[in-house]
């Protein structure tokens, strides 16, 4: 048989990267990454009112450089045998556009606006809108919010489209509906962005839209009209159907085939988040919890629909039927900073650095900051007497979402130096992750193994041996260097009818696991005395 090959590109939040593979065997044979150079810039961007916006030029200078860019590194014949391309972006990242599918930004009116922009997970500019759909959602006769965890979060769809419609007037004149970035990318690549047909992700639209079958769909129009009349008539301008993405969007358009250098043959896969198609990737099976540790993380976890049943899980990011794999139930959590904590205390020493002694003495000191804080801190002793320091930076995705948390330091001396905050920061960023391994086993969801994937699971030993010790579990990282692009690289392959199931594309494309750290036990019992005061902590501060 020929060798196929399929590429998945995977959209993250600073960059973007694309890996071509051997459908057959999953062999890599060329990968790109690009840094997105308006964002890079902190264009758009207001981290103190916690704006997030990215250009969509961006990412279309990302998707050409990336494809090209893998493409490149691969044999000459591999172009001729790609079949299949799949996207994950990050999400809720949803933009405004026009009747033709294109962003508001791609328009030389709307240019240099950032309500015409995507908007990133992070951005929490509106956690009024969130509060409002909450109070809303659970005084009707349908909590639209059951399936999402009870509580609607300002990182999502309709809490984003309401507040820019609200502080903008020229994007409620122009905007004709709104797309998930992992919808408008897919769509672009097959030549059809059109809002009202194109095929949309059901993990998009079930995880952050409040879409469900048991809805038809979408929230109702009164209920919409209720929340703010200036949403009334979008549900008609939105979708009914969602897509799983083991489905074909579309073939790949003749423009982008030229630009490409691919065939116009090449199917495109239905789109979905990083997270879900990076747990194909680091090869879920049912109630195996994956972690994607960057810049935040999203835990996913897969079980069979029958086995929860109608089983609604509290203050998680939802649980919807056919998110990671049809016929499974994909349930989200997530730490909305974990990386960025640690990103956080780097800028807060650099930053007078940059000012006093340049922007070189500074780009020195970032670049090996946190590796040095952490052979520190790893030196340190671990005593129930340490600082302790809550991980609510972004505020708190899950358990029981809540934006407008902050974090906090408290047990500083004068001893306390740089290594002793830093380690507290990463024991922040696991006890975190432990209060929602606990929150699924408290809601009766087993958790069988943990696997970990992303950025800070490859790069910090000591990041990823803090986090088993505080959950007191084994933790395997997968071998990929870039899972999410491997998953995505997987659907694409069962999307192009390659493989008959994600299952069948893992058991052929899976690259396995190069790393496991296991709990250390004289570690684990102090770290459970930690914990009990880091939710003390929590208590204090959300109480106040
Ligand atoms: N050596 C390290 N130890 C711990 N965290 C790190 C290290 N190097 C980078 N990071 C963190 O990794 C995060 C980026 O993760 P990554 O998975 O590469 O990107 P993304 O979240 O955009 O997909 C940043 O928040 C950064 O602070
Ligand atoms: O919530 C998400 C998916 O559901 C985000 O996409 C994710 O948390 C962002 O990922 P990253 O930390 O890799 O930038």
């Amino acid at each position: 048989m020929n060798n196929q090959y399929v590429i998945g590109v995977d959209f993250g939040s600073d960059s973007v990267r694309a890996l071509v593979v051997n459908a057959q065997t999953g062999e890599a044979v060329g990968t790109h990454v690009h840094e997105y150079t308006r964002w890079k810039k902190g264009l758009y961007c207001d981290p103190a009112t916690s704006q997030f916006r990215q250009h969509p030029l961006d990412y279309l200078e990302g998707l050409t450089a990336t494809i090209t860019g893998a493409l490149a590194q691969a044999p000459a014949e591999v172009r001729q045998q790609v079949v299949g391309i799949s996207i994950d972006t990050t999400g809720s990242t949803p933009c405004a556009v026009d009747e033709t599918g294109l962003p508001l930004a791609l328009r030389p009116d709307f240019a240099e606006n950032p309500s015409g922009m995507f908007i990133l997970w992070k951005d929490h500019t509106a956690n009024a809108e969130a509060e409002e759909i909450n109070n809303l959602a659970h005084h009707w006769d349908t909590d639209y919010t059951k399936y999402v965890g009870g509580i609607y979060s300002s990182e999502w769809f309709w809490a984003k489209m309401l507040r820019t419609l609200r502080v903008d007037e020229t994007i409620r004149e122009h905007a004709f509906s709104w797309i998930e970035h992992c919808d408008w990318i897919s769509a672009v690549l097959t030549g059809n962005a059109n809002p009202l047909t194109l095929k949309r992700s059901r993990c998009a639209a079930g995880h952050k839209a409040l879409w469900h079958s048991e809805f038809d769909g979408l929230p109702s129009d009164e209920f919409l009209t209720k929340l703010d009349p200036l949403l009334s008539g979008l549900r008609d301008r939105l979708f009914t159907d969602t897509y799983t993405s083991d489905q074909s969007m579309g073939h790949l358009s003749p423009e982008w085939a030229e630009k490409l250098g691919l065939s116009t043959n090449v199917v495109i896969g239905v789109g979905a988040f990083d997270a879900h198609m990076g747990a194909i990737g680091a090869e879920i099976e049912p109630y195996a919890f994956v972690r994607i540790i960057g810049t935040s993380t999203c835990d996913i976890l897969m079980a069979p629909n029958e086995e929860i049943g109608h089983r609604l899980i509290r203050g998680i990011c939802g649980q919807v039927d056919g998110s990671v794999a049809p016929g499974m139930l994909g349930l989200e959590a997530g730490q909305s900073a974990f990386g960025d904590v640690y990103a956080w205390f780097a800028r807060l020493i650099t930053g007078p650095v940059r000012e006093l002694l340049g922007q070189d003495a500074a780009d020195t000191l970032s670049q090996q900051l946190i590796p040095h804080l952490s052979t520190q801190a790893a030196k340190l002793p671990v005593t129930e007497n340490d600082v302790i320091a809550l991980d609510w930076i972004n505020g708190r995705r899950t358990p029981d979402a809540n934006h407008t948390l902050k974090a906090a330091i408290a047990g500083l001396n004068l001893g306390t130096d740089a290594p002793k905050v830093f380690k507290a920061l990463v024991e922040a960023t696991a006890f975190g992750s432990r209060s929602i391994v606990d929150r699924f086993l408290e809601e009766g969801v087993p958790i069988k193994k943990v696997i970990a994937i992303g950025g800070v699971a490859k790069k910090s030993p000591f990041v990823m041996q803090t986090l088993a010790d505080v959950l007191n579990k084994p933790i395997q990282v997968a071998s990929a260097d870039q899972a999410c692009a491997l998953g995505a690289a997987m659907c694409a392959a069962v999307a192009a009818g390659v493989h008959p199931t994600m299952e069948a594309a893992q058991r052929a494309m899976g690259s396995g696991f190069d790393a496991e750290y296991t709990p250390q036990s004289d570690k684990v019992v102090v770290y459970e005395a930690l914990y009990k005061k880091y939710l003390k902590l929590g208590a204090f501060v959300e109480g106040h």
